[in-house]
């Protein structure tokens, strides 16, 4: 929301128009108020010294000076239905402080209001600055190679296809795929992971990425604005716009609290001099104080102010979440629901043992090898490579069809294939108790065993072991630290899914078939807030049952349309990351809008009585959002993660 034109919060004016790039704040409309207006107060002060009798005349000229602009935007709101605006109560408060005869106090309550607006303006330019940061990382143009020729073009108008010559130390303008040369790629800037990888031919790259060692050719594959920074960062932009419920809260508060507001002034200014006789100008004084203190824009500041500050900070360290909505929900996480192939494993299984029943080893996985040519399953491709690795030609069975959840059938010269999970294969041959030992010792050692039956019976059994994430049982001991219980998912079975949660300290699910997941998540969901992790690919579904679903994963490979956030760097720890992060930001929430009331509160009181004037209540209101803002920005430092 920040700025945004108002979106009808009520209270336009307040939210700032973003600055463009390279104009500081001295050439802004606000910013040559305060210079102006700041000059006409220090000639008035000047004057008073040395001819008195001018002095009330200048400062009259400076507060309307620094009026006029502030009266237009508060009577163009209320021409637009929206009397009750800061730029209103600043008008009346001003203009009532020039008819009693305060004009020196009201020039300063113009002049430090505008400098109020200016100092709002560049903190809140500097939380959307670090956004923008992202993009100028795509560099501005690119060398391309065609028909044997090299030449710079500019990088937004890369085209699919086109080679591109990155030197060593270059930045790599587009996504595309590596078409010659090996060199180590620092990926830091789009997915936060500072390790460089080291990439060769076939391999993908990204924009924005940086070519340490060796001059590289690449193929872009995608235009500039489908890069995988560019749609980082318009998620980003989108995410600003996406209005906590907190947001939405001050919103309809401040609806309220303005007529309040000025009704109370009203009061205060009529009833004591009416009912108890009390000196007209000393109320009126105190009322106008009262809606200087009234004006509500550290609270309306407060909320978008963290949240820019804390998804920039987000994204600089490979954190994303779509808003302060999913700020919001992700901090009360409760469950952490993890599916496992591929998020909490590196969903590369390998196979690690194979077993014949009455066949030979060879026959078992080239049956099986054969079938699993039908099937995009990760324990498919093991199998394959298995094949490979010993030197088994891989030949692709007929009528190979993928049965979701328990395996794949297929027809190898004449012999019917089967190859799946073992609950499922009972089903299909008969296993005698040695065959049931064994399954059940593997599945015990956290592997995954497929059977492999052929015409009606069991010729072997391949185990195959997918391993945990390098961090998974550190990320799961963080997020118990958090307070927040995990819950490993899967379609694996109970004693393999068992196997692998026990030596990660966390619960687990087995056996689900796909919709399964969902009705897990909503089972979860009636105990506590749902958090669930997932590539974002296969399980879009179960993401989007749980209130905040989290894709996972690095570059293009996630799905981060799908998703609610996502944890680029694929590590487990940075899920609790995520959430320690957005607890951060909602506590930081809190203590703004406690300082903002609190302030307001204190400064009330005093001005009804007659303690504090008019430039205490706008040096207050002013001090109040400085401090809230100061305060929001401090999250653009913040490290989510833990050392
Ligand atoms: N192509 C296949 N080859 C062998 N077994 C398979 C195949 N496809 C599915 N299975 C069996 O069916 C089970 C369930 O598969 P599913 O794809 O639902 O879950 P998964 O990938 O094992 O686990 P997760 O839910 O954690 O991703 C697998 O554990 C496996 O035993
Ligand atoms: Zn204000």
């Amino acid at each position: 929301m920040i700025g945004k034109a108002d979106s009808g919060h009520g209270l336009p004016g307040h939210v700032h128009e973003a600055t463009p790039d390279g104009v500081s704040w001295y050439q802004t409309n606000k910013g040559r108020l305060v210079l102006v207006t700041g000059a006409c107060l220090a000639i008035a002060w000047t004057a008073s010294l040395l001819w008195p009798a001018a002095a009330h005349w200048l400062f009259v000229a400076a507060c309307l000076i620094g009026v006029v602009p502030v009266a237009r935007r508060a009577f163009a709101a209320a021409s637009a239905g929206m009397p009750f605006t800061i730029e209103m109560l600043m008008t009346i408060a001003a203009t009532g402080a020039l008819f009693i005869g305060a004009a020196e106090e009201a020039a300063l309550v113009v002049f430090l209001f505008a400098v109020g607006e200016v100092l709002e303006g560049v903190a809140a330019d500097r939380a959307r600055a670090s956004i923008r940061a992202l993009g100028d990382l795509v560099p501005k143009t690119a060398i391309i190679e065609e028909n044997g020729a090299t030449r710079q073009v500019d990088a937004a108008a890369l085209a699919i296809g086109q080679i591109l010559l990155v030197r060593p130390g270059d930045r790599i303008a587009a996504d595309g795929e590596i078409t010659d040369g090996v060199s180590g790629i620092d990926e830091s800037p789009v997915t936060g992971e500072s390790v460089p990888k080291t990439k060769g031919v076939g391999e993908p790259v990204f924009a924005g990425s940086v070519n340490r060692e060796a001059a590289l050719r690449v193929r872009v594959s995608k235009a500039a604005e489908d890069n995988t920074i560019a749609r980082i960062i318009r998620l980003v932009e989108e995410a600003q716009e996406a209005r906590a419920p907190t947001e939405r809260f001050i919103d309809r508060f401040s609806r309220i609290y303005m007529p309040a507001i000025v009704g109370l002034a009203l009061l205060v200014a009529f009833l004591p001099p009416l009912a108890f006789g009390g000196e007209w100008s000393v109320w009126i004084y105190r009322a106008l104080a009262l809606l200087l203190i009234g004006c509500p824009c550290a609270l309306v500041i407060s909320v978008p102010a963290a949240i820019a500050a804390s998804l920039s900070t987000g994204a600089r360290q490979g954190l994303l979440m779509k808003g302060g909505v999913v700020i919001e929900a992700a901090a009360k996480t409760g469950i952490v629901a993890f599916d496992k192939t591929g998020t909490l494993t590196a969903g590369r299984p390998r196979v690690t043992e194979i077993l014949a029943f009455g066949q030979s080893e060879h026959d078992v996985v080239a049956w099986a090898a054969a079938v699993e040519t039908g099937s995009s399953h990760p324990l498919a491709m093991a199998i394959i490579d298995r094949a490979k690795a010993d030197a088994i030609p891989v030949r692709a069975a007929s009528q190979a069809t993928a049965i979701a959840g328990q395996g794949v059938t297929g027809v190898l010269d004449g012999v019917a294939i089967f190859v799946g999970a073992p609950r499922h294969a009972v089903k299909r041959a008969r296993f005698d108790d040695q065959a049931n030992a064994a399954v059940e010792r593997l599945e015990a050692e956290g592997k995954t065993v497929a059977a492999v039956i052929a015409n009606g019976s069991l010729a072997g059994l391949i185990a195959l072991r997918d391993e945990p994430r390098e961090d998974a049982a550190a990320g799961v001991a963080e997020l118990k630290e958090l307070g927040v219980r995990s819950v490993m998912l899967t379609g694996d079975n109970a004693r393999t899914g068992a196997a692998i949660a026990g030596a990660l300290g966390m619960a687990c699910k087995a056996e689900l078939m796909p919709d399964d997941k969902v009705a897990a998540i909503k089972s979860l969901a009636s105990e506590a807030p749902v958090m669930m992790v997932g590539d974002g690919i296969n399980d879009a579904p179960a993401l989007a049952a749980a209130g905040v679903g989290i894709a996972m994963g690095s570059g293009t490979d996630v799905a981060l349309e799908t998703a609610d956030g996502a944890v680029l760097k694929s590590r487990v720890r940075d899920v609790a990351a995520m959430i320690r992060l957005a607890r951060a930001t909602m506590s930081n929430i809190r203590v703004n809008i406690a300082i903002a009331l609190g302030l307001k509160a204190v400064f009330l009181v005093t001005s009804v009585f007659g303690y504090t004037g008019l430039w205490v209540a706008i040096l207050a209101d002013t001090g109040a959002t400085v401090i809230v803002t100061a305060n929001a920005l401090r999250l653009l430092r913040f490290k989510a993660g833990q050392a």
